[in-house]
């Protein structure tokens, strides 16, 4: 409070809506979609702990606050925003941390599209922008007992710095052992709903009577860390992945007989004698859907557990050579402080401070959304950042700097 408020608009020169800023305060941009306006920053219902966000639509003169989806970004000082293939507007955080510089307001993507006819209100959704593609998540499917958490457990094992494990929501009590964080996050279901209503989930099913989901945190976590993400769900759950922006590998595993599963399943002591039959009656359905669709790219048979484990091995390259590629290079943004940006058509061009002469070409950047992938409720993956000369011959230097909005 008591700055003077500064409302960038994009680099546009038009006519700003009359009471736009007359109740907010703090840095807002606003970004003109057809006839919408989209306006970031300022406060958010109040509260003041993430970016507000809010729409003026031109051909009725009316305000609406959106219903915001996806995990948002902290609140920061100032941004600059541009227009992505009137879908999305990436936002970049000024006097941010390099991991967490560059992010998406999704205005009108397939997703956002899906949200606003399902919850019939108006929707953004937020994602994070990463640099480098990442190994593909591993989704593990199969019937309850065939030995999925087993196999898991033997590949964090061998390999703890490769993989990580997306801890699921569930609503299911906790077994004797189970820690919450650690192999699910116990929760109530009212909780679990809303959030699955606020677009913070990628899957979720209710299976054998209790409500399971996948939490778009849960993959950016292992995601952060810099390992493989592994997934255990069931195969709804997969199939919803299947259909969402996450690109993974599909594994299915089987039992090698019916008779054999309802063994393990008895064996392992974790159900009552109602519950082993609930999940041998879902189990027929999902070994029918699992080895007949085309929705697994692997079918796995757990018959003798280290040949099964030595196959598992085998098909995610894990011969020790790859090891050292899942070992991934920087995957965030170096994003400068105090930058001035312009808009060049997909590529940003990112100028720092005010530089020395000797140092003007390591203060500027070009950022190439050319080749995005994914988005939300997840990640945006395939943002390119790269350091440029602006006195070599075919770039033309600071000429290609237009439009400085920040
Ligand atoms: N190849 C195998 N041979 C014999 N027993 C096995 C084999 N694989 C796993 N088991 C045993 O089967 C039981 C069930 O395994 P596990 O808990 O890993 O199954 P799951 O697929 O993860 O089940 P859920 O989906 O219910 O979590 C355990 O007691 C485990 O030790
Ligand atoms: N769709 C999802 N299914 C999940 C998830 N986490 C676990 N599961 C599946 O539930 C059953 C039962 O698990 P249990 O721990 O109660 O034995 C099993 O098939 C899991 O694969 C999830 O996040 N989404």
């Amino acid at each position: 409070m008591g700055e003077a408020q500064k409302i960038f608009l994009n680099g546009l020169e038009e006519v700003f809506p009359v009471g736009l800023d007359s109740e907010s305060s703090g840095f807002q941009t606003a970004t003109i979609l057809g006839e919408k306006i989209f306006v970031i920053g300022g406060p958010d219902d109040g509260s003041n702990l993430s970016i507000g966000i809010r729409i003026f639509d031109k051909s009725t003169g009316k305000w609406d606050v959106p219903t915001v989806l996806g995990i948002k970004p902290t609140p920061c000082k100032g941004h600059s925003v541009f227009l992505i293939k009137k879908e999305r507007i990436l936002i970049l955080k000024g006097d941010s941390t390099p991991d967490d510089c560059a992010w998406f307001l999704e205005v009108d993507t397939p997703y956002v599209r899906e949200q606003k006819k399902l919850l019939e209100t108006e929707v953004v959704a937020w994602s994070k922008g990463v640099k480098c593609e990442g190994p593909k998540p591993i989704v593990i499917s199969g019937p309850s007992g065939v030995g999925k958490g087993t196999l898991i457990s033997k590949l964090m094992k061998e390999f703890p710095s490769t993989f990580g494990f997306s801890v699921s929501h569930t609503t299911r009590a906790p077994r004797e052992k189970e820690k919450d964080g650690v192999h699910y996050h116990f929760t109530k279901r009212s909780m679990m709903e809303k959030a699955i209503q606020d677009g913070k989930f990628f899957e979720f099913a209710s299976v054998h009577g209790n409500l399971y989901g996948t939490s778009v945190e849960a993959v950016q976590v292992v995601a952060d860390a810099g390992k493989r993400c592994i997934l255990d769900i069931d195969v709804q759950g997969a199939r919803q992945v299947r259909a969402s922006s996450l690109e993974a590998i599909f594994i299915f595993i089987c039992p090698p007989s019916f008779e054999e599963l309802e063994k393990r399943l008895c064996g392992r002591g974790t159900e009552t004698e109602e519950q082993v039959q609930k999940r041998l009656r879902a189990a027929k359905v999902e070994l029918e859907q699992g080895k007949s669709s085309d929705l697994f790219d692997h079918i796995l048979i757990n018959d003798d557990l280290e040949a099964c484990y030595e196959t598992l091995k085998k098909l995610l390259g894990l011969d020790g050579s790859m090891e050292a590629i899942y070992q991934s290079s920087p995957k965030t943004l170096e994003h400068p402080k105090d930058s001035l940006v312009s808009d060049m058509d997909q590529k940003v061009l990112i100028q720092c401070g005010s530089p020395e002469l000797g140092e003007v070409s390591k203060s500027l950047f070009i950022l190439d959304v050319s080749s995005i992938k994914g988005g939300a409720p997840g990640q945006t993956r395939g943002l390119n950042m790269y350091g440029i000369d602006p006195f070599a011959d075919g770039l033309n230097g600071l000429k290609q700097l237009q439009n400085p909005v920040y």
